[in-house]
């Protein structure tokens, strides 16, 4: 019975990734320039990012918001910056730091990656994770790409590490599947609006 349950879930969240991928690839240039830097603008006014020492960024690709802004603003004000390297064979996600904004190559799975310098960056080292999502609700749950990567990393921070995701406003929509071991994101920003999901992101707190 559960088997039956589980598989609906399941092509559920393969039916949203697809269809956000399609609407993702079909933005407009401009239009999205507009949006990711509306996005940066509201996170460089947040009080956790400028406390912020160490920072976790995923390296935008195929219609993703970007975060191009973000990695120079915090190249710029002197924090480490740290992106993920995922290989196709291994489950765990490995963080590395990004001195400059070229140290950029193409990984295993297409999308941009650090040049991999000296030891990866320790996941409770972490003061913030900008969070990849093809959809997220307005209480924080997230739906990725299915890897799992970023799920089981986010286990391993600390408990005081906090969670952005970054989104156009269509992809937000009221309610996502979800598992037990997902993890909510504690802000969530659109190019119109800041989302304080911290209410939601303890056990217990449903979202409505
Ligand atoms: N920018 C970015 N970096 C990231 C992630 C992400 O979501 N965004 N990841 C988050 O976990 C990890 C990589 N995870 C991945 C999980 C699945 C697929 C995948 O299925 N790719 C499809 C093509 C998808 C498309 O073109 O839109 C494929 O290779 O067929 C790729 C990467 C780490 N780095
Ligand atoms: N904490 C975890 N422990 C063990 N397995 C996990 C964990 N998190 C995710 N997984 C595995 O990863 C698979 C994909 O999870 P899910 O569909 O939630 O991915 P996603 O959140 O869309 O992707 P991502 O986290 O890569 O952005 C799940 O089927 C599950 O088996």
């Amino acid at each position: 019975m559960s088997d039956g349950a589980d598989g609906r879930k399941m092509k559920e969240k393969m039916a949203l990734r697809k269809q956000m991928q399609i609407l993702r690839r079909q933005l407009d240039a401009q239009e999205k320039r507009l949006w990711d830097e509306a996005i940066a603008q509201r996170l460089f006014t947040l009080p956790f990012y400028e406390r912020a020492q160490t920072v976790l960024l995923y390296l935008d690709f195929a219609g993703e918001v970007g975060t191009d802004a973000v990695l120079l603003n915090a190249l710029q004000s002197g924090k480490r910056v740290a992106a993920p390297v995922t290989k196709k064979n291994e489950a765990v996600m490995r963080i590395y730091p990004i001195t400059k904004a070229e140290h950029v190559c193409l990984g295993e799975w297409g999308m941009r990656e650090p040049v991999v310098e000296g030891d990866p960056i320790a996941p409770e080292e972490i003061d913030l994770i900008v969070v990849p999502g093809l959809f997220f609700t307005p209480c924080g749950d997230r739906l990725g790409y299915g890897g799992g990567y970023y799920d089981r990393f986010l286990q391993s921070t600390a408990p005081s590490t906090v969670r952005v995701g970054f989104a156009y406003d269509f992809q937000i929509i009221d309610k996502l599947p979800i598992e037990p071991f997902d993890l909510r994101v504690h802000y969530l920003l659109t190019p119109t609006a800041t989302h304080d999901c911290y209410s939601f992101t303890r056990a217990g707190n449903e979202c409505s």
